[in-house]
């Protein structure tokens, strides 16, 4: 298998949909999940780069672990559950510490996902959904509710990691380009979420490659050196 060409990281609280996003993704389905156990990713070829997406644990018991995946990182979603709002501050509070180990010039995507739940998410662009007997109540055909976390509260976190990570917002894309809200449920923004990314990340493998030189000698080019009379090469 050929080496990934870039790695994206999901983090956030458990339960708030880390796994059914990539399996929404990935699998173009919503499975019943169990809560992961450590992380898992998949590989997904966009053009001809293969990306590594990783799905960790949002256990508190896995934290530790969470640092050593977002190693080398080039892009992060930091999620959470738009009818939860303890689970943005934990990004904050217990999940951004863990990114110092991506790259550099890692981005980041603030993903407010389960928006099916919310009255606003009846609004918000499910005319393109497969419509199902539990279109119009939440899950476990509870009524829907107002949403607890709005987008501006991602945003401002948007720019609190910004600032945290001492970077100009001139050089980063912008927060509205950044911040989404999602549901795994219906598929509603879950392409656009990956497909904003992979768009993203391409330039910096390219990037990265005219950075490193290539390991790879081109040995029909190669001359050998002249031999001078001592034996040595001059
Ligand atoms: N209604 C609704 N339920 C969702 C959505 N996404 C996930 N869920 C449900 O939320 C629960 C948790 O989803 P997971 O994807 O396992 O959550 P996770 O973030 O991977 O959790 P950990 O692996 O424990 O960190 C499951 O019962 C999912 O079916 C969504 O967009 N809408
Ligand atoms: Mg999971």
């Amino acid at each position: 298998m050929r080496k990934p060409d870039s790695k994206i990281v999901l983090l956030g609280d458990m339960n708030v949909g880390k796994t059914s996003l990539l399996q929404r993704y990935m699998e173009r389905r919503f499975p019943d999940t169990v809560s992961t156990v450590g992380g898992a990713f998949y590989l997904k070829q966009w053009r001809s780069y293969n990306i590594s997406i990783w799905d960790t644990a949002g256990r508190e018991q896995f934290h530790g672990l969470g640092s050593m995946y977002c190693r080398g990182a080039a892009a992060i979603i930091l999620t959470y559950d738009v009818n939860h709002p303890q689970s943005l501050v934990e990004l904050e509070d217990r999940f951004l510490g863990l990114t110092d180990t991506a790259s550099k010039d890692c981005l980041f995507a603030i993903v407010g996902n389960k928006v099916d739940l919310t009255e606003e998410g009846a609004l918000a662009g499910q005319e393109k959904e497969e419509r199902s007997p539990d279109m119009d109540a939440g899950d476990c055909g509870s009524p829907r509710v107002p949403k607890q976390v709005q987008l501006e509260d991602a945003v401002a976190l948007y720019k609190k990691i910004l600032k945290y990570k001492m970077l100009d917002e001139q050089d980063v894309p912008a927060a509205e380009q950044m911040c989404f809200e999602t549901s795994a449920k219906t598929g509603y923004n879950v392409d656009l979420l990956f497909e904003t990314l992979f768009d993203l990340v391409v330039p910096m493998i390219l990037q990265q490659r005219a950075e490193k030189p290539s390991h790879t000698v081109d040995i029909s080019s190669h001359k050998p050196p002249k031999r001078t009379r001592s034996g040595c090469c001059a």
